[in-house]
């Protein structure tokens, strides 16, 4: 986990000598306050010898403890950089269809806040644990030295304190594990209710939302119960410390009037059991907060174990470039029942358009996750540029397609810079091409900062219609010889259809053209249309009037789609 472990042993080693000195000035109590009493050397030192040896141990505690402080900041900073670098390399060699799996959802608050937290266990806790249990042993060592029936009453409190930590940190995590899975429920929910405040209004659900009253209810209960599971844990460890304390006192009380023990030496170490016992509740705290973080940890776990996509060392060597391939695939998505795809074939040469058509659900745009490789197949092949994707490298692959899907992403930055993110290294000519050819310019004279104008995270500040517009600028940017589209249904007006229709005119000039059609004209245009029903079956392949003439569900197909569209135009 860390980058440089080397660094872990002086810190180790730096904690238990933190530790040493502590224990050591702790248990040098027991001699002065003997000095004290009896106004007499102890071990051939008086008093005024003691005290500066508590001096000495003082200031020599405070300069190691800072030493200490920055071996175990410096570990804490590179076991962060060496984890977010991990989770990097992990995320960048996950499948694009792993990002849709709700763990992807919380990388983010992991990457940000939750690291830091993780970042504290080397910063605030493993030292401080190391450094108290080092002076803790040094205080039993000394209690023994001094006194063998003083050792073995701090000895018996350890294992009752190790008892009680393990019996309380079990509570505390009981409890969590019932409170904390519905608390995530309800967060989603809360989500959901905000995303979809038009749908819950329109449907007039704003006051009773049963969804989300149900995770709250939900969530209230289980938080009732959970606490009351934490509560009784904290309650423990609390009360073991006040009990030890009272066992302690009591023990050597009785010893002192016994006269098993003198009453200076009964006195000396009272103080130092309770300094003892507040060492050992600090061990039980920062065994506590580092608990606290296991959750954290575990998430972390699964983001470090996923599987990486598998790919080969080096790119192969392309033997039908801007071809793509589905030989007899079946594919299912992870959890689901059924197969999304089931046995397709096509073949799309390079240089050609192929459409495909079929009812919604019946698994477009799987077939395009597949070409670009977002899962792996269960199985057939999928071939890229006349290479199985499984052969080729994520780089290679991502290369040779241009992706423009209805859900574009846009970063936050300005119009310009995102249809670069095409082709970084074009020149300012290349890209006012493209987004001319796009119909990004009319976006661009509308916006009051031009091509300079920020669009928002996501591209909040544009419509459905003129992102897509950008998505495809970027494509004919990239120049990619392969580009999957799927052609919007909605949010087109006839500005963004028109500049959609010539901007895949030119795309289909420079590129092999995969798309997912719903227009009459891109369907009937297509060199090939692959009809797909909806099991996810090819129903049919061939051109617009092969497939007409078959008069089978493609042909029912059109004549639903004419009439659809037809009724919209003359309405
Ligand atoms: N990420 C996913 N996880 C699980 N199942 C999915 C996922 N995406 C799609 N499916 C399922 O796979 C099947 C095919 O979906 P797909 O989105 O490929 O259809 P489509 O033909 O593109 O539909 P549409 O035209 O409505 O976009 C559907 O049954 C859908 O529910």
């Amino acid at each position: 986990m860390v980058s440089r472990p080397e660094n872990m042993r002086p810190a180790i080693v730096g904690s238990m000598i933190v530790g040493l000195v502590e224990g050591c000035a702790l248990a040098a109590l027991l001699p002065t306050v003997t000095a004290l009493a009896e106004d007499g050397p102890v071990w051939g030192l008086g008093l005024a010898g003691w005290l500066w040896i508590l001096g000495i141990l003082a200031v020599l505690s405070f300069g190691l403890n800072y030493l200490s402080e920055r071996t175990n900041y410096a570990v804490a900073l590179d076991f962060l950089r060496s984890l977010h670098r991990l989770v990097g390399d992990q995320v960048a060699k996950q499948p694009l269809g792993w990002f849709a799996r709700p763990i992807a959802g919380a990388l983010s608050r992991m990457v940000s806040s939750e690291l830091m937290s993780a970042g504290e266990i080397f910063a605030h806790m493993f030292g401080p644990l190391v450094s108290r249990s080092t002076a803790a042993f040094v205080i039993i060592v000394a209690a023994w030295f001094w006194d063998p029936a003083l050792g073995a009453i701090l000895t018996v409190a350890v294992p009752v304190f190790v008892f009680i930590t393990l019996a309380s940190t079990a509570l505390l995590r009981r409890g969590r594990a019932i409170h904390e899975p519905p608390e995530v429920t309800l967060a989603n929910r809360i989500v959901e209710y905000a995303q979809c405040q038009g749908a819950i209004r329109s449907c007039d659900r704003s006051d009773d939302y049963r969804p989300l009253s149900q995770a709250l209810d939900e969530a209230r209960a289980a938080k009732t119960k959970g606490l009351w599971l934490e509560s009784v844990g904290m309650l423990l460890s609390g009360m073991v410390t006040q009990g030890v304390v009272v066992v302690l006192i009591t023990v050597t009380g009785t010893l002192a009037v016994d006269g098993a023990l003198e009453p200076i030496p009964a006195m000396a170490f009272i103080g130092l059991a309770l300094r003892f016992t507040s060492t050992l509740s600090a061990i039980t705290s920062s065994a506590m907060a580092l608990e606290s973080r296991r959750p954290l940890l575990d998430g972390l776990d699964d983001v470090l174990t996923a599987t990486p996509l598998p790919e080969p060392g080096a790119p192969a060597t392309l033997t039908a470039p801007g071809a793509v391939e589905l030989e007899n695939v079946t594919f299912t998505y992870p959890g689901k029942p059924a197969p999304a795809l089931q046995n397709v074939s096509m073949t799309v040469p390079a240089g050609s358009m192929v459409a495909l058509v079929g009812p919604s659900g019946g698994g477009k745009t799987t077939v395009a996750r597949v070409i670009s490789r977002f899962y792996d197949v269960d199985s057939g092949r999928v071939l890229v540029g006349g290479v199985p994707v499984t052969e080729q490298t994520t780089e290679q692959l991502m290369g040779q397609l241009s992706m423009v899907f209805q859900d574009v992403y846009l970063f936050d930055d300005t119009l310009e810079a995102n249809v670069r993110v095409g082709r970084a290294d074009a020149t300012d000519e290349e890209v006012r091409e493209a987004a001319d050819l796009a119909g990004v310019r009319e976006i661009a004279e509308r916006l009051p900062e031009g091509w300079g104008t920020q669009v928002g995270e996501g591209g909040r500040g544009l419509s459905g219609g003129e992102r897509q517009r950008v998505a495809i600028a970027r494509a004919l940017l990239k120049k990619a010889p392969i580009v999957l589209l799927d052609e919007a249904t909605s949010a087109l007006d006839i500005e963004n259809e028109s500049n959609i229709i010539a901007a895949v005119e030119r795309l289909r000039e420079q590129a092999t053209v995969i798309i997912i059609a719903h227009r009459l004209a891109t369907i009937a245009g297509a060199d090939k249309i692959v009809a797909i029903d909806a099991d996810g079956r090819v129903e049919a392949q061939g051109t617009h009037e092969e497939l007409l003439a078959v008069d089978g569900t493609y042909a029912r197909f059109w004549h639903r789609l004419e009439s659809a569209q037809g009724w919209q135009l003359t309405n």
